[in-house]
């Protein structure tokens, strides 16, 4: 056995006694399997590996905690199965099953690529029932690898047609019994890992209004499809659109809405939603202890914090809770909406009822969805409105053709005392209107003239109101690309609002360059259009208060905000630190985090536009390498305590939650903690007058470092605040966060704890003496591993260095109604 084994051996519990050979042996046996279930509560809830790879032997035998093969294996205390067992894997399959076999193809967009079997054949296939869709294609397969996979599996066929990224394909037959055959052989056929599932085609209606004909825009080829005997894809080519009642009804019968699509949780009272958001961070955080436990090196300890999880249920800290959003419905300050067809084939602003990839491209209005304010969805149904009028068409997610794409509502605040705020329509004070539209292929003046007519309309509809809706900016956003989401230097251009808006007392920004203002524990944020900004404001602001507290910040820290957007988090925090140094790569952000720098007096920020992979390691250096007094450091912070002791509650607060001293938020449920109050009086006090003199007088010496030219301050304390995109950070930041020892303190936010925990891996497991080099052979196969797994193979090559340990989680809710939440991890070493 290796050192690794060694190390991660199972424990035993306790060495059974040996049976009485008067007694039964039942009795025994159930005396003895009551007595395992009171020693530990998760007894033989796991498989052991050591017998698995062994082949059923294990040095514990009897007195192994952990399960000798599945006849053996325990629910856990929460009901499930060890993930490795066949009974999970069972069950996976059957919810995987599940999951697909509810995922209707609800498509209305045109099909005509200029394929043949396009056009008036495919139409009368349809209208024959000889077209069929077939679903859990291999993403990648364009209409050519569907023709070959059909052909070499002796299918006859009139027309295949498939996109490339879509898990369906659509196949028209000539004959009933060309239909009949190939049903036999492709229902149910594997391909690849998946199964193949056939869903019929049916004639879709099409509301005749959307049936302008309009340069390079072929409007046939419609369809509506559902698998599994529900309604069904496709309807196809220009024609008079039929009113058959049927793609109506096949969408009740789904059931399937946009509530259900964008907040799956709304039907659950909101303290359940909180409890089901819980429970299953606690699953994905359970995922770092037992990877880390398997990365750990061959030879080497396992980390004290892997081996104490097990008196917290297999956690790798504790999860403090979950703080509950301050308000639970109408909370985005941005909404995108998609423009498509209803399931009736109408022009629609708001949701798709499901995943493009999986074939779903009907859109529903946000009738009902809570997460959408009142003001936006009033925008979402004006700009309906207008589409139903235009003679420009609706873009066609299939052949990448037409012209309105997406709406998009971002919202700005009041400043005032936001945490009060029951009603989110009575803040808001400032709307910016960004309109994503494909203009290649039409002609200039016609589309110039087209967006003025909707400006028009949303002004004067906006007007029209009561009470009126705010509408500051109005923007074009122009983009060519397959997907709505464009990247950020796509093509923005302003469109002035008509004048009536600001007349009736709209506060409408001509001339000037659009954005929208927030305000964050009264710090005023200015957002350009393409800046990212947390979608609950309210919710953010704790959610900073919460990472200011576990960052442990003193007027000695030097702050690294990793990923900082607008400087939202280095900013708040900036009255509290030496100095704050925010990375971030979209630079109308950068811009905006320089620019609210200085609307809010703010000097010890500099900000770097740049890929956080590619400076980090440099800025570590620059910081952590200059021979700077770190005196001067000192009696800065010691000015600087006199400074604070005069400042308002705020100053209390932070004194109060010095790491050391601070311990409340550790042991007390949120629900009860009294800090939640000092994190609430973060995000509410502080006037802006106190932090601007505070700012002031606390940092004329030390000048910001713009261009990395000015020198720059050692400091004491140095701490990063990571708050990266969902995919988490890159590797080459988690090497060089691991790889510099004075990085002491990492606060890890996330909007996605599936990579939270696959970033905590790399960071915590201990590295061994001789990293690994990542060959070429190890890396095979990388992009069917787990994001888990794939950490544990990275965490091989990490350079030898001091790892970080979990030391308290807790999450934040600022998603209500939907499964997601955010999780903030506080890593030490
Ligand atoms: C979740 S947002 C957080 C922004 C900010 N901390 C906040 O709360 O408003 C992630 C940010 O990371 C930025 N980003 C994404 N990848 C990045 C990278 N490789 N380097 C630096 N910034 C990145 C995005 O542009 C975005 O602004």
């Amino acid at each position: 056995m290796d050192g690794q084994e060694l190390s991660n051996q199972p424990d035993p519990i306790e060495a059974p006694s040996e049976p009485n050979p008067n007694t039964d042996p039942a009795t025994e046996k159930r005396k003895r399997d009551d007595q395992e279930k009171e020693q530990h509560p998760l007894w033989k809830t796991s498989l052991c590996s050591f017998f698995r790879r062994s082949n059923g032997s294990c040095s514990h035998g009897d007195a192994c905690r952990y399960a000798h093969g599945e006849s053996e294996l325990r629910p856990r205390p929460d009901n499930t199965w060890d993930p490795t067992s066949e009974r999970a894997k069972k069950m996976a399959r059957k919810d995987e099953g599940e999951k697909e076999g509810g995922n209707d193809v609800m498509m209305t967009e045109a099909f005509s690529d200029g394929e043949e079997g396009g056009g008036s054949s495919a139409v009368a296939a349809a209208e024959g029932g000889l077209s069929k869709c077939l679903v859990n294609l291999p993403m990648r397969w364009i209409s050519d690898n569907l023709r070959n996979f059909l052909n070499e599996n002796g299918i006859s066929f009139k027309s295949a047609k498939k996109k490339k990224g879509m898990v369906v394909g659509f196949v028209s037959f000539e004959s009933a019994e060309q239909l009949h055959s190939a049903l036999k052989e492709l229902d149910g056929k594997s391909v690849g890992n998946k199964t193949l599932k056939v869903g019929d085609v049916m004639q879709r209606s099409v509301d005749k209004k959307s049936k302008v004909a309009l340069p390079s825009v072929e409007e046939n080829d419609q369809k509506t499809v559902s698998i599994n005997g529900n309604s069904e894809l496709i309807d196809l080519e220009d024609g008079e659109p039929t009113d058959d009642g049927l793609t109506s009804n096949s969408s009740d019968s789904r059931g399937r809405s946009a509530r259900d699509a964008v907040t799956p949780l709304a039907d659950m009272p909101y303290a359940d939603q909180l409890e089901h958001k819980k429970k299953s961070l606690i699953q994905t955080l359970k995922r770092l202890t037992r990877n880390a436990r398997k990365a750990c090196p061959n030879g080497i300890p396992l980390p004290e914090w892997v081996l104490k999880s097990r008196e917290i249920g297999g956690l790798p800290c504790k999860l403090e809770g979950i703080l509950e959003s301050p308000l639970v419905n109408g909370y985005r300050n941005k909404c995108e909406f998609s423009v498509g067809y209803s399931l009736q084939g109408k022009p629609t602003v708001g949701f798709l009822l499901g995943n493009f990839r999986e074939g779903v491209t009907a859109v529903q209005e946000p009738v009902d969805c809570p997460n959408v304010s009142r003001i936006a969805s009033r925008y979402a149904a004006i700009f309906e409105e207008f589409l139903s009028q235009s003679s420009f068409p609706i873009w066609n997610r299939l052949n990448n053709t037409g012209f309105w794409r997406q709406l998009t509502v971002r919202e700005g605040k009041k400043p005032g005392n936001s945490a009060e705020v029951k009603n989110s329509d009575s803040t808001v004070s400032e709307v910016m209107l960004m309109v994503q539209v494909c203009t290649a292929g039409f002609d200039d003046e016609k589309v110039n003239n087209e967006l003025q007519r909707m400006a028009q309309e949303f002004s004067s509809r906006a007007t029209a109101e009561t009470p009126c809706l705010p509408l500051t900016a109005i923007v074009i956003q122009d983009h060519k690309g397959i997907s709505n989401a464009a990247p950020a230097d796509a093509p923005l251009r302003s469109l002035p609002i008509p004048k009536e808006c600001s007349d009736s007392g709209l506060v409408a920004h001509d001339g000037v360059e659009a954005r929208i203002h927030d305000y964050i524990s009264n710090l005023q944020f200015s957002i350009s259009p393409m800046a990212f900004f947390q979608v609950n404001t309210l919710a953010a602001e704790k959610l900073y208060a919460l990472a200011g507290v576990w960052a442990g910040l003193g007027p000695d820290t030097l702050l690294f905000d990793i990923c900082c957007g607008t400087g939202t988090i280095g900013l708040t925090l900036a009255h509290r630190v030496g100095m704050v140094v925010g990375i971030e790569m979209n630079a109308s952000a950068v811009s905006d985090a320089e620019r609210n720098a200085d609307i809010n007096g703010i000097k010890n920020c500099r900000f770097v536009c740049a890929k956080a992979e590619d400076v980090m390691g440099p800025l570590l250096k620059e910081y952590l390498t200059l021979s700077q007094k770190q005196e001067e450091i000192v009696e800065l912070a010691k000015d600087n305590k006199e400074i604070k002791s005069s400042e308002t509650t705020l100053d209390s607060a932070e004194g109060a939650l010095e790491p050391e001293e601070s311990s409340c938020l550790e042991q007390i449920e949120p629900e009860e903690c009294s800090c939640l109050e000092q994190i609430n009086s973060q995000c509410e006090s502080g006037s802006l007058e106190n932090r601007k003199k505070a700012a002031e007088s606390k940092y004329q010496i030390i000048s910001t470092s713009d261009n990395g030219t000015t020198p720059v301050k050692q400091f004491k304390n140095i701490v990063a605040i990571v708050d990266p995109p969902r995919v988490g950070l890159h590797p080459s930041v988690i090497k060089v966060l691991r790889s510099h020892s004075t990085l002491r303190r990492l606060v890890y936010i996330s909007c996605n704890p599936d990579s939270l925990v696959a970033n905590a891996i790399e960071l915590c497991t201990p590295s061994a003496d001789k990293t690994e080099k990542g060959g070429q052979k190890n890396n095979r196969g990388w992009r069917n591993m787990s994001s888990a797994g794939l950490a544990r193979h990275r965490a091989k090559s990490m350079p030898y260095s001091e790892p970080f340990k979990p030391v308290k989680a807790m999450a934040v809710d600022l998603f209500p109604h939907t499964p997601h939440c955010e999780l903030v991890m506080l890593l030490e070493r």
